[in-house]
């Protein structure tokens, strides 16, 4: 059953109680109520998904910053770019960022995962072990326009029996697509063409792989997980515009023991409690999950007396260690005409065009929107290795990427040039924790926007974008690859030449000035509630995703990463909580 308020929720003895319905949440909400004898309730801040057009829509996905959709959040300004502020962009829907993100299909290195088991403590974690995962979350489908996907694609590694539809590009310039596969063909080395970057090894250029289904409409994890058949569950309830604000504390148990959670829908409101008998699974992503820890008292004690919160349990991980890639956008000018874009070469900016691919779509589901941008082509390189030599790896490994690139003759602006979307893989301190990057409760010095003690301030965000040497190196490093692409002779009766504001930078001073300027996050936060090894006197949950040193709480979302993965985060998300939600049934089970 589905409520759009807490008051709504009938009285019902709740096995788990799962705070936030998005990417993770609603995986854990369908997996655990396959079992009817398990009460299941979803409390998700945000709106229904159901008949939200921009979401379903894969065209239309830029539409929905800014919206009720999002959560609007604001890094504070950034010493390494030049005290800008970046717009941090989340779902707040159900589905989470699965139902308002750029569907970006991408797993990651095989050794991305190892470095979760080895860093854990776990194998379960690894490449090998998560395969299973995979299978149950993935459905490859064929693209939209059926065309001929030999060679795009290696269908030997996909499922075809999982719960999220993906498929390929399912409407494209072929010319442009040409001319980036003769790049490949030209260039070889960094760009040498990779059949399917998901296979555990996604070095060079490829496909892009969407959540998108043949009928070209966005899958995301609420319309693959809460469907009309995981919603008539008798034993499955979700209730949105339903914020929670604290975990409490169990007052009998002498163990710091938490299954109660408060329920604000608004900042007058009354708070409304929900109990759970066996757990509470925090899953309310990156920023919401150490949000409600810190507000609730589980947090670096110290920070939060500054802050008016009652300590209820020391953990100094919680909200450090975010970890975020970044990126920035390098344009080519081209001679007029020489990209065959046919009707469509204005549709970024033409309001006629953007009205009649919606007609079209709306039509018979075909056409420029049944993709976000649409990049055809992704590129993942490393860095060299006098550069990783002297300033660390922050990868997980030779066949693990630093850089990636998505290429077309399409920018967020404009259709006339050939863009390329240029994301370093962010630093990634050696040592435990010394990223503080979520600080909420207070950089030194500096003052709390929840020093308040009220969840329904803005908490501060701090990526800390340039603030190593890495950084700006990887940047530059980004960028002279992205000169040498452009410089494949196929591009040369194309290609006049770089676009502004890259068109007269020539020191690294002035580059470096210029990457400040312009860069912005990839949207990728992971981290801030990280899994460590179990009994470690560092990190937030254990490998079994369990709160460390809590009964009854365990987090369950992008945020128990420890490292961001050389992809984008939504697969390795569902794969986190595809395992945990096995996990946790083979917990219940035994007792
Ligand atoms: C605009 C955008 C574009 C992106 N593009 C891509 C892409 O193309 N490919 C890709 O792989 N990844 C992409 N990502 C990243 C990816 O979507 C996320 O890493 C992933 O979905 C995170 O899943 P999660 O479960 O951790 O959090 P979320 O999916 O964000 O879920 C958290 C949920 O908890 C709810 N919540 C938070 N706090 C509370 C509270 N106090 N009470 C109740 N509910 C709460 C939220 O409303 C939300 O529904 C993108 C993200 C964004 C925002």
């Amino acid at each position: 059953a589905t409520y759009d308020k807490p008051d709504d929720v009938p009285n019902i003895d709740w096995d788990f109680i799962i705070v936030g319905g998005g990417t993770a949440g609603s995986v854990l909400a369908n997996r655990l109520s396959e079992n009817s004898q398990f009460n299941v309730l979803v409390l998700e801040a945000g709106p229904t998904n159901r008949k939200v057009t921009d979401s379903i829509v894969p065209g239309l996905e830029g539409e929905l910053a800014n919206t009720l959709y999002d959560w609007n959040y604001t890094t504070i300004p950034q010493r390494g770019l030049n005290n800008r502020s970046l717009t941090l962009r989340r779902g707040h829907i159900l589905g989470g960022s699965s139902s308002i993100n750029g569907m970006i299909y991408t797993r990651g290195s095989s050794s991305d995962y190892n470095r979760f088991a080895e860093y854990s403590g776990d194998p379960g974690w690894g490449w090998d072990n998560i395969q299973q995962y995979l299978r149950k979350h993935e459905k490859f489908e064929d693209p939209v326009d059926n065309h001929n996907t030999t060679g795009q694609y290696d269908p030997a590694i996909h499922s075809t029996t999982g719960r999220v539809p993906v498929t390929l590009p399912g409407f494209s310039f072929p010319q442009v697509d040409r001319l980036a596969i003769q790049a490949s063909e030209q260039l070889g080395g960094d760009f040498q063409y990779n059949e399917d970057m998901n296979s555990g090894t996604p070095l060079g250029l490829g496909w892009v792989q969407y959540t998108i289904g043949h009928d070209g409409t966005r899958s995301s994890a609420a319309t693959a997980y809460l469907d009309d058949k995981a919603r008539a569950r008798k034993n499955l309830h979700i209730v949105t515009n339903s914020r929670v604000t604290r975990v409490l504390p169990d007052p009998n148990t002498k163990a710091l023991t938490i299954r109660t959670v408060e329920v604000r829908v608004s900042e007058t409101s009354n708070p409304v409690k929900f109990t759970a008998s066996k757990e509470v699974i925090l899953s309310g992503g990156t920023i919401g999950t150490p949000f409600i820890l810190m507000h609730s008292g589980i947090a670096n004690a110290d920070k939060l007396r500054e802050s008016g919160i009652k300590p209820l349990l020391d953990n100094r991980s919680v909200g450090r260690n975010l970890s975020d890639h970044f990126f920035f956008e390098v344009s080519f000018n081209v001679v007029p005409n020489s990209l065959d874009l046919g009707h469509w070469g204005n549709l970024s900016g033409d309001p006629a065009l953007r009205a009649e691919a919606l007609q079209i779509w709306n039509k018979n589901r075909t056409g420029p929107y049944v993709e976000p941008v649409p990049y055809a082509h992704l590129a993942w390189t490393r860095l060299a290795n006098n550069i990783t030599e002297k300033f660390g790896d922050p990868s997980s490994g030779p066949n693990s990427a630093h850089l990636e690139f998505r290429m077309g003759a399409v920018s967020p602006t404009a259709y006339d040039v050939i863009a390329v979307v240029v994301s370093p893989v962010s630093r990634k301190s050696t040592s435990n924790y010394p990223w503080i990057t979520i600080m909420m409760l207070g950089a030194p010095g500096g003052t709390l926007a929840i020093g308040s003690n009220n969840p329904f301030d803005e908490p501060m965000i701090d990526p800390g974008f340039y603030t190593s040497d890495f950084d700006l190196v990887a940047a530059r490093e980004a960028l002279r690859s992205a000169f040498t692409f452009a410089s494949a002779p196929v591009f040369q009766n194309v290609i006049t030449g770089v676009a502004v504001p890259f068109t007269n930078a020539t020191t690294d001073s002035e580059i470096d000035n210029i990457l400040r300027n312009i860069t912005g996050t990839g949207l990728h936060p992971i981290g801030t509630a990280s899994m460590s090894p179990q009994g470690a006197n560092w990190g937030v949950v254990d490998p079994d995703l369990t709160v460390k040193n809590v009964t009854g709480l365990r987090i369950v979302d992008a945020s128990v990463m420890p490292f961001v993965p050389c992809a984008h985060p939504q697969v390795a998300t569902y794969v986190i909580a595809e395992r945990a939600a096995d996990l946790i049934r083979s917990a219940w089970k035994r007792t």
